[in-house]
Parts: C-alpha cells; sequence; structure tokens
C-alpha cells in the first residue's frame, strides 16, 4: 500500500496540526552547543528538537485505537488510556517479528490492519528487551546500564518513545532519548565514548519501519555487537508476551510516574554526523571544505535523512541548493522513502537534472539504505551502486572479496571479477545475512570489507560493519573529493567512469507470486514448507534441459542461466511469497526464462501466477 497522505482527524474533530504543518513546515534545529539534558517534555532549546506542530506530535494515540480510512481522511478515534488492557497471547507477540526487527500496526484506520503494537505491548517489549540486556550483560549493579531512542518521522513516533522509554525505565535502566535520528546512529552511539553525550549506551532501540505505510512502526534493536539477530528477537518477543500478562491498569499507570523521572535527553546526532564530516575531511587529506564547488542535492523523502544537507554536505562546502524533502513528515506525502521504489527515483533524478545539480542523494526513512543519481541522470542503484562501491572499495584493498544479496546479476560478478579483480560473493537476500557473511568470512580468513545488498544496504568493515546509507554516500563523496584535490575534472564523471564496464541487461523485473495460505493444497501446513517443495520441484523439473544451467554456487532458492539472461526463483524472507527475479538481454528472452518458471510451477495451485502468466503474454 503506498503512503498515504491526508488529514488526521482525532476523536472525529479535524484537528488543525497537520494542515499548519503542511503550511510552515516543520523544522528542526541544528544548533551546535553542548548536548541538551533534561528531564521533562518538551524537548526545548535542544537540537533536532521539532518546532511549531508536527505531524508526529498531533495523533498521540492511546492504547486502543480504532478507526478508519475515508477519501485520504485518517480517522484516529482513540480511546482513553483507562480501557482495560486486553488479552494477548505469546504467539500475538510471536507475529510482531519480521527477521531480525519488529514490526506492527501502530494506528488504526487502514481496514483489515488492526493496531497491533499498541502502548502496553511496546512498553512490554522495551521492558523485556531491557531485561534482555540486563541477563547478557550480566549486570551486578554496579554499572548504570542505559539504553539510547530514536524514532523516524512516523506519526506514531512520540506514542511508542514514551511507550519504550517507560518500559526501560520501570526495568531500572537509564532512558536517553535522541528525537529525531537515523538507525545507524543508533548503533553508533553504544560505540561513541564520550560521557559527555551519555555515551557509550548499553542498548539502543530505534523506532521505525522502514519504508512501509505510514501506519506502521517497529523497533530495531542495538548492542555494542550490532544488531539483534532473529533469536534474540524471538527470545525478547516470547519474555514481552510473560511481561504484558502481569499488566494491569495501575501497573501501567504507575510505570508513567515511574520514566518522567529518569528520562534524559541528547543531541547525539549532532556527534554522529560530526563524525561523518570528520571522515570526508579525514579522506581528503584534512582539507576542511573538500566539496566545495559541488553541488549536490539530497532527497530524503520527509524521512529522517534531511540532517544530510545542513549538517554533512554544507559543512564540508558542497551547494545544497533544490534539496527536497528534508522536512520530516510522517505521511510521506511525495513519495515513499525508499530506493527501492521507482516514483522516489524519478524524484531525485528530476531534482538532479532541474538543478543540473553534479549528484543526487536519497536515504529511505530510517537512513540506513541510499542510492545516488549522476549529473547525467543515470542512477546509482542496485547491481549498478553495488558496482560502484565495489571498484572504490577494491581500489583500497586489492583483491578483496565483495559480499552481496542473491538477487544481483551475472554481470556483476564478471564487473567484480574482470574488470576489478575482485572476488565476488553472492549469498542470501537480507541485509543482516548478508553482513553477518562477510563477518564470517573474514573470520575464517576470507578477507572481505563490503557487504551490500541491491535494496541499498551496505555495510564496510572500517565503519565497524554498520549498515549506513549514510556512510555508503561518504564513501562517494570521498571519492569526489579525492578526485577533485588531485586535479581530475569535476562534476561525478569519476564516478560514472568507474561503473562504465559494468554490463546491464536491458531487462530486469521482479515478479512476486504469492502463496495462498489458505488453499486446500496446504493442506493446513505452512506456507514455507509448501514454497519449498515448488523450489525443489523447479529443480528437478530444469534438471534434464539442456538450454540451462544451474547456478554452480547458489546460497538460496533456484538460479539458472539461459536465453543469455538468468532467473532466480526464492522463498521471500518474510512473507509467502516466492519472490522471481529475471534479467535477459531483450523481452524476448526474459519471456523465454519466465515460460520454463511458469511450466515448472503449473501444478502448484496455490501459488498465485497471476503476474508472471501476464508477464508471459506479453511478447
Ligand atoms: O525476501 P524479500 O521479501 O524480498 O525481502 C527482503 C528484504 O527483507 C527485509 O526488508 C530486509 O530488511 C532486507 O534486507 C531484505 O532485502
Amino acid at each position: 500500500m503506498a503512503a498515504l497522505s491526508g488529514k488526521i482527524v482525532k476523536n472525529v474533530f479535524v484537528t488543525q496540526g497537520y494542515q499548519q504543518n503542511r503550511k510552515v513546515g516543520t523544522q528542526y534545529h541544528w544548533d551546535s552547543c553542548m548536548p541538551y539534558m533534561c528531564n521533562s517534555l518538551p524537548f526545548q532549546g535542544g537540537k533536532l528538537a521539532w518546532t511549531g506542530t508536527s505531524s508526529m506530535q498531533i495523533c498521540t494515540l492511546s492504547p486502543y485505537q480504532s478507526g478508519f480510512v475515508n477519501r485520504g481522511t485518517v480517522y484516529c478515534n482513540a480511546a482513553p488510556s483507562t480501557t482495560a488492557i486486553p488479552y494477548l497471547d505469546k504467539v500475538d507477540f510471536l507475529k510482531l517479528q519480521n527477521g531480525s526487527d519488529i514490526r506492527g500496526v501502530a494506528i488504526a484506520g487502514v481496514e483489515g490492519e488492526p493496531v497491533s503494537l499498541t502502548e502496553p505491548v511496546t512498553e512490554a517489549i522495551a521492558a523485556a528487551f531491557a531485561a534482555w540486556l540486563l541477563e547478557k550483560k550480566k549486570d551486578d549493579g554496579s554499572h548504570h546500564s542505559r539504553v539510547s531512542i530514536g524514532h523516524d518521522s512516523r506519526i506514531s513516533a512520540q506514542m511508542l518513545l514514551d511507550a519504550v522509554s517507560r518500559g526501560i525505565a520501570v526495568a531500572g535502566l537509564g532512558v536517553v532519548q535522541y528525537g529525531l535520528a537515523s538507525t545507524p546512529a543508533m548503533f553508533k552511539s553504544t560505540l561513541t565514548k564520550d560521557e559527555a553525550f551519555l555515551c557509550p549506551v548499553d542498548g539502543a532501540i530505534m523506532i521505525t519501519a522502514s519504508h512501509l505505510p505510514f501506519n506502521r512502526n517497529g523497533f530495531k534493536f542495538f548492542t555494542s555487537d550490532g544488531g539483534l539477530g532473529k533469536a534474540d528477537i524471538k527470545n525478547i518477543l516470547e519474555r514481552a508476551a510473560d511481561i504484558y500478562k502481569n499488566f494491569t491498569d495501575d501497573v501501567f499507570k504507575n510505570s508513567k510516574t515511574k520514566a518522567s523521572t529518569s528520562v534524559k535527553r541528547v543531541d547525539y546526532m549532532t556527534v554522529y554526523t560530526s563524525d561523518l564530516v570528520s571522515a570526508v575531511r579525514k579522506a581528503a587529506g584534512n582539507i576542511e571544505k573538500p566539496l566545495e564547488g559541488f553541488h549536490i542535492v539530497v532527497d530524503a523523502g520527509n524521512g529522517a535523512g534531511g540532517f544530510f544537507a545542513a549538517k554533512v554536505l554544507e559543512p564540508l562546502g558542497a551547494l545544497t541548493a533544490g534539496s527536497q524533502f528534508l522536512e520530516p513528515d510522517g505521511l510521506f506525502p511525495n513519495h515513499i522513502p525508499n530506493p527501492e521504489d521507482k516514483t522516489a527515483m524519478k524524484a531525485i533524478t528530476e531534482a538532479v537534472l532541474k538543478n543540473k545539480a553534479d549528484l543526487g542523494i536519497i536515504f529511505d526513512t530510517d537512513v540506513d539504505r541510499s542510492a545516488a543519481v549522476d549529473s547525467t541522470g543515470r542512477e546509482f542503484n542496485r547491481n549498478r551502486l553495488i558496482a560502484l562501491m565495489s571498484a572504490i572499495v577494491l581500489e583500497e584493498h586489492p583483491g578483496t572479496t565483495i559480499v552481496t544479496d542473491s538477487v544481483t546479476s551475472d554481470g556483476l560478478t564478471t564487473f567484480i571479477e574482470k574488470k576489478l579483480g575482485g572476488k565476488h560473493h553472492r549469498f542470501k537476500r537480507g541485509y543482516k545475512n548478508v553482513i553477518d557473511e562477510a563477518i564470517r568470512l573474514n573470520s575464517v580468513g576470507v578477507e572481505t570489507h563490503l557487504a551490500i545488498e541491491t535494496s541499498g544496504h551496505g555495510a564496510l568493515k572500517e565503519n565497524h560493519w554498520l549498515d549506513d546509507g549514510a556512510y555508503l554516500m561518504v564513501k562517494i563523496l570521498n571519492k569526489l573529493a579525492s578526485a577533485r584535490a588531485s586535479g581530475v575534472g569535476g562534476g561525478s564523471k569519476v564516478l560514472t567512469d568507474l561503473v562504465e564496464d559494468l554490463e546491464e541487461a536491458a531487462v530486469a523485473v521482479e515478479l512476486r507470486l504469492k502463496i495462498d495460505q489458505s488453499h486446500p493444497d496446504l493442506k493446513g501446513g505452512y506456507f514455507r514448507d509448501y514454497g519449498e517443495a515448488v523450489l525443489k520441484h523447479m529443480e528437478n523439473f530444469i534438471e534434464s534441459d539442456p538450454k540451462l544451467q544451474k547456478a554452480p554456487v547458489n546460497y538460496e532458492g533456484v538460479r539458472l542461466s539461459g536465453f543469455g539472461g538468468w532467473f532466480l526463483l526464492r522463498l521471500s524472507l518474510h512473507d509467502p511469497v516466492l519472490p522471481l527475479n529475471i534479467e535477459a538481454p531483450s523481452h524476448d528472452d526474459a519471456v523465454k526464462l519466465g515460460l520454463v518458471v511458469a511450466a515448472a510451477v503449473k501444478e502448484f495451485h496455490a501459488l498465485d501466477t497471476s503476474d508472471l502468466d501476464k508477464f508471459v503474454q506479453t511478447t
């Protein structure tokens, strides 16, 4: 579902907040002075504070929301917080797991999407993280553990921030709120050593649902070891279910009192952004303004990434005029903040061309993903972004291994191995899978410095394997700055030239074949088992076809080459879906590959092949 834009109606009375916000624009301050700490709301005189009425603040909802969407209007028919806490089972909590994240519905009003991240559920999850953290750190009480909390621009952020803070405070840990922040900054706060900013923290929580629609939200958790994995998230949700069982209205009310006394606020984004600025200056030979003369436009999609223009590019000397959608707005009224989204990429491309900029940079909502556009409007996205990052990293570390996700192209492998002299390790889909694999390879003696996904997630060894869209862009800026310093032309040509030899398929499509979980063919079984059966059948089906070659090394699904192209059919990481990626030199060749898949899966009636059928009929 696309992000919905509209006005907020709370308890059926139309509030003026959002309208007002749209008129005056939501702004944040970027004063650069000592961290501001206080114990009471609102965050005044501080950094990253919201001024005016933000769309995020106007809908501070109570735990039990109901409502409906009508002609672009969101109704938040909020009930008072005193409503009895509804019964929830462990299974309800486990349903909130999305790989290594937690995700749910935080805003009522979308048909068929009841609120699952209520205040008590959120508070229980935060308390469970605190308990997990104390156990992991074998906290004996001699050190007062603290947890940092940040959020993106979603309209449910304030409500969840309050609930998370209560859960942490009631568990006896210190709460350090950062306000609007990026996911990578939250991880970084577990590593920064600066007591003035209450760092390092023992754990960090980012409140975000990445690019998902406005009504969703979720949590990512970090310690200094990195993001929590699937097993830890399951453990936390199980603990949360137990904590929740003991919640009563009184417990819930008491926690509000306790939290209000133990919350501190810190402008950590200033630390994070000044580290990015220092990295570029250092790479350019300690020049104060290495990007002077460059015109770079940023598109933050009204997510949390607006800081990059004023706090990173401008101090480095770049002109950022024409940057767009920098102000946070949780209804994402312009486009979904997602470099994988075609409308989003069109928006930044048009901004580059209109402003005659040297480079365009786009982030997802919580800034752990990014992409770029060169001065001619060509995208550095998906395989092309990986190729560019590989070229940069392989210049620094000749011969090193580049770890990528499974949907990368054959052309990328040729580019990395034949042109750049590196090794391409094509692993599984999922940013955590890719990063963990890179760390594992290093530990068994296979040198690798870059783990990157076609989705725009990317992590470098030199940056603590931190999955950081902003740092990826810093590496690109370093390249621009050093080329300028050594007298090589201007603009982004130096970047475009680096990927000149990347072969790109004329046709690249992703079709997502849904598994109908209620279909009798599943016999009440799990969709993953059905999906595995489809893949097994596919493997046997193509075995005897001389026109197709199985990928010699493959870690996920079925990948075949043929008709000058390739396809990969695999199970989605989270959804009851078999994504099918096809790349080919022409539409006809892509259709031939599609027909192979269509023939192989035709007996699987629970699989919705309508998109594939449409695709193969368009010859
Ligand atoms: O398997 P899919 O449904 O295509 O989803 C794959 C994606 O799932 C999540 O969003 C992860 O954060 C991404 O790293 C991954 O690429």
